[in-house]
């Protein structure tokens, strides 16, 4: 059964911190419970998973999980070089991968050293090659958790208003030309996204209170808001990005 976002669980935290910590036990919780094969997350990219990363990272967080049961993936990547402080899997790479035994193997980036055409392509078959099959099953998602941002102008990954990828609905993975953010964008499709177990939104700060209250109410001329799940969707805001702090 398909959730759309207004079926989602909208979880209000008080700071961002408690946002982060929220999110940590979400996914400490998803990892422990899975028992068949490998927990796949997709990392989001953006500013606010940074302390979440620095939680899973810590010691006593980190020493919770399985990490050889853990691969990683993005939800969406800047095509620049590899490497660049701007890219998510630099982010995702030196505050959290390089400090947590997850293996190598586990591990992958969104490729950006060809056109962003060939890197879509690269990584629709590395996702294809994880799940072990070339079309998406509604009893078996691709994703046990996908993370998820909220940007001020309504997108979540890489998908962006008055984008193309908003129309896809067969290829997993597309690209994006956003006139409002720098870079072309490689990210994860609708269907992709819809593929998956669990979709948590991360939202936080007075930037984004106009953005999640359309997002919650369904908004559909926000790509956010278009976002379905074969499973649950849970927005964690803290109390700023709801507007209760004003
Ligand atoms: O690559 C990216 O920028 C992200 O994937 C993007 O979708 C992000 O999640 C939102 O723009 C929110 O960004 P902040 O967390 O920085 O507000």
């Amino acid at each position: 059964m398909i959730t759309d976002i207004r079926a989602a669980t909208l979880e209000t935290l008080p700071d961002s911190e408690a946002v982060a910590l929220r999110m940590a036990d979400l996914l400490v919780e998803g990892i422990l419970a899975k028992t068949d094969g490998l927990f796949r997350v997709a990392l989001s990219g953006g500013s606010t998973p940074k302390r979440l990363f620095e939680i899973l990272a810590t010691p006593s967080r980190a020493k919770l999980i399985p990490w050889e049961r853990v691969e990683i993936f993005y939800g969406d990547e800047r095509h620049v070089s590899e490497g660049h402080a701007d890219s998510n899997h630099t982010v995702g790479q030196s505050v959290l991968l390089s400090r947590v035994p997850v293996p190598a193997q586990n591990i992958h980036a969104i490729p950006t050293g060809a056109t962003v055409e060939e890197d879509a392509k690269a990584y629709e078959k590395t996702l294809q090659a994880a799940y072990g099959a070339t079309t998406l099953d509604p009893e078996r998602p691709l994703f046990d958790l996908v993370m998820l941002g909220l940007g001020t102008d309504g997108h979540t990954a890489s998908l962006f208003p008055g984008q193309p990828v908003l129309k896809e609905r067969t290829a997993w993975v597309g690209t994006a030309a956003p006139s409002t953010a720098p870079y072309e964008r490689i990210t994860l499709t609708y269907p992709a996204i819809q593929s998956s177990a669990l979709v948590v939104f991360l939202v936080t700060g007075a930037s984004k209170v106009e953005m999640l209250e359309r997002l919650v109410e369904g908004d559909s001329s926000l790509p956010s808001a278009r976002v379905t799940s074969e499973g649950r969707i849970i927005i964690l805001a803290d109390r700023a990005a709801v507007g209760e702090d004003a």
